[in-house]
């Protein structure tokens, strides 16, 4: 039933409750397998160490009553504090199957473990000033920490801060990952995401958590051309683009061609070097049946023939990828200059430029880029969005922030030709060249340079064979 890696808005969420109401499923039963979901994570991470449950008024709050009557079943010494009545059928019923006292927030003495059960998808607004700065001070007081769906006061749709929220330990997803799993500032507000089944049908998701790809090696009969040609269009800064040249060839491409303006040779000798003055020579180079992939951007410049370069690469009818300089200068022409069917990898700075401010969450605005230019478009960042024009996306849960260092962004486009050369597919080469960047990122450590990333390609690339 469950797909481990959905993710499902608030009402999307409602909606396959229902689904399972429907389906002779009461509304309580659902809270009993989310508290009992939830209740052995807690059980597991934190045995039988004293444990205060905050509950709040609707279901996130009952499904903190469940989780407080399991765990006391098992011999944990549990309180429960509660912000007030309870205000919902399954929640009420939670309540009376704990049939203890309840404790006021404010009167409720700190413990060693702390179940944040206040509120959940239903979070309308912020925590007043005084609710939240008494979760921060239990939580802050408290060695274990956890928080049932969501932490109090994150929007579930848009990953905002709707109040101040402290980092917990542990985030139990109920059923499917939420938008705000995923989306800053949310991410990162605990050291561990886990989301637990409570039988919620999220097959139809059209929005699921960037996973690790099933790759694979060469055919016997491969050789270089099938393994696909990619050709790198580069301009005034050798740089980037032997960055993403290096990168193309280690995601799996068969041949390299870094197409330079200078003739000089640069770079490691399995790259291909092409000397184009100008666009007229770039369209010659480009005239080429065995080009899967052209990637124009890193290294480009945006002077001098630069515009003239893009046009030709841009004219080539190659499957593109559009990175860096090739989105500023678009960015001047208006998104309607942009080939249908391209891969388009902006950063913040360049979507704001090429798309304006578009309404909504990251999700909303990467859908709506997608759909306007029928792109597919990672939409970068430390909670990078895939988007394709069908609707789907794929979320990265945060990588590493050592990412934030210059040249990185050349290395993932790269990453996306060389796996557009090899599949074909533009959807599936930016999630497995996210992936890819995401665990070079991690295996290369702290405080590593761009070029550190591409030493730990291979070994990224072995351990999905
Ligand atoms: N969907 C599923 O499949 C399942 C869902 N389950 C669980 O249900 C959760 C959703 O429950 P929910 O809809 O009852 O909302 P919830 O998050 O408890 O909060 C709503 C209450 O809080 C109130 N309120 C809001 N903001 C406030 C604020 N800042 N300060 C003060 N009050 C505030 C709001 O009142 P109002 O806005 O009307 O004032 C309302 O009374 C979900 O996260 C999961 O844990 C599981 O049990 C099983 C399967
Ligand atoms: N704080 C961060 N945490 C995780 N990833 C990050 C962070 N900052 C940047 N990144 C990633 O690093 C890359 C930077 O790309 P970009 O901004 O284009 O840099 P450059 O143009 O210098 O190569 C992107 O893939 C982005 O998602
Ligand atoms: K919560």
């Amino acid at each position: 039933m469950m797909r481990d890696d959905a993710i499902l808005t608030a009402a999307q969420m409602q909606d396959a409750e229902q689904a399972v109401i429907a389906g002779a499923v009461p509304e309580y039963a659902l809270m009993e397998r989310a508290g009992a979901a939830a209740a052995e994570i807690v059980w597991r991470s934190g045995g039988k160490r004293d444990l205060l449950v905050l509950c709040g008024p609707g279901n996130n709050g009952g499904d903190g009553f469940v989780m407080a009557r399991l765990l006391r079943e098992r011999g944990v010494p549990v309180r429960v504090a509660s912000l007030g009545d309870s205000r919902t059928d399954s929640s009420l019923k939670a309540r009376a199957g704990w049939g203890a006292p309840v404790e006021t927030l404010a009167d409720a003495a700190p413990a060693t473990q702390i179940v944040d059960a206040l509120f959940g998808t239903g979070l309308t607004r912020g925590l007043d000033a005084e609710l939240a700065g008494r979760l921060r001070q239990f939580t802050e007081r408290a060695s274990f920490t956890y928080a049932v769906d969501l932490p109090s006061g994150v929007q579930t749709d848009t990953g905002e801060l709707l109040s101040d929220v402290p980092t917990m330990g542990v985030c139990i997803a109920l059923g499917a990952f939420k938008p705000g799993h995923m989306l800053q500032p949310a991410a990162g507000r605990w050291q561990r995401l886990v989301c637990v089944d409570i039988g919620i049908d999220a097959s139809g998701a059209k929005m699921h958590r960037l996973s690790a790809p099933q790759l694979h090696p060469p055919g016997p009969f491969a050789h270089k051309y099938s393994r696909g040609l990619v050709a790198i269009v580069g301009g005034e800064m050798a740089g980037a683009g032997l960055l993403a040249s290096q990168a193309a060839a280690r995601a799996g491409a068969g041949m390299v061609r870094h197409i330079v303006q200078e003739a000089i040779h640069q770079g490691p000798g399995a790259i291909i070097a092409q000397h184009a003055a100008d666009a007229a020579d770039v369209a010659a180079s480009l005239k080429d049946s065995r080009i899967r992939a052209v990637l124009v951007g890193p290294g480009l410049g945006r002077e001098g023939g630069a515009s003239d370069r893009l046009k030709a690469a841009m004219g080539a009818g190659h499957p593109l990828v559009l990175d860096a300089d090739a989105l500023s200068l678009l960015a001047g022409e208006g998104v309607d200059a942009i080939p249908p069917g391209a891969v388009l990898t902006p950063h913040e700075g360049e979507f704001a430029r090429l798309f304006g401010d578009l309404p909504g969450s990251k999700i909303d605005r990467a859908l709506a880029a997608a759909k306007r230019t029928r792109s597919i478009l990672i939409y970068k960042g430390s909670d990078s969005i895939i988007a394709a024009p069908d609707g789907r996306a794929v979320l990265s849960p945060a990588s590493s922030s050592w990412l934030s260092t210059a040249g990185t962004g050349d290395v993932l486009a790269g990453l996306v030709a060389g796996r557009l050369a090899v599949t074909g597919d533009g959807f599936q080469a930016a999630c497995e060249a996210l992936w890819l960047h995401g665990e070079a990122a991690r295996r290369a450590g702290a405080a590593f340079i761009a070029d550190d990333l591409l030493a730990e390609l291979p070994a990224a690339i072995a351990s999905r064979l």
